[in-house]
């Protein structure tokens, strides 16, 4: 039994380094999109593709056996932290200072 939840655990360590790498992929195209929309002075927020993105998901989610609600939350956070991003990149300096913003990696290095 120690055998075969050691050969399950390691998969899902596996799938886990996949999504990751997936999710870094994203935030790569993501910030591509908001360098163009800092670019052409474009809103960070565009209400209309997430409304079909949420449509996507909540399919895809079906095809795939798992919960729409679950899938949808987790688009959801990803897609609030791509936004923020955008709105970095669009007001490039914090009001009343000299330093640039700090990046997303360095906010996870607080505790
Ligand atoms: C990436 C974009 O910007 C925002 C982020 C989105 C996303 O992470 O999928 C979708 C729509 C926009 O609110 C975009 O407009 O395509």
């Amino acid at each position: 039994m120690q055998r075969m939840l050691q050969t399950l655990r390691s998969e899902i360590d596996r799938i886990d380094g996949q999504i990751i790498e997936l999710l870094a992929r994203r935030f790569a195209v993501t910030r591509q999109v908001g360098q163009l929309k800092a670019h052409h002075a474009l809103p960070a927020v565009d209400a209309e593709r997430e409304s079909a993105q949420q449509l996507r998901y909540e399919q895809l989610a079906r095809a795939n056996g798992l919960d729409p609600a679950l899938v949808t939350g987790l688009f959801r956070d990803i897609i609030a932290a791509v936004v923020r991003q955008h709105g970095e990149a669009i007001t490039p300096e914090r009001p009343g200072s000299s330093q640039p913003p700090r990046s997303r990696k360095d906010h996870g290095n607080e505790r």
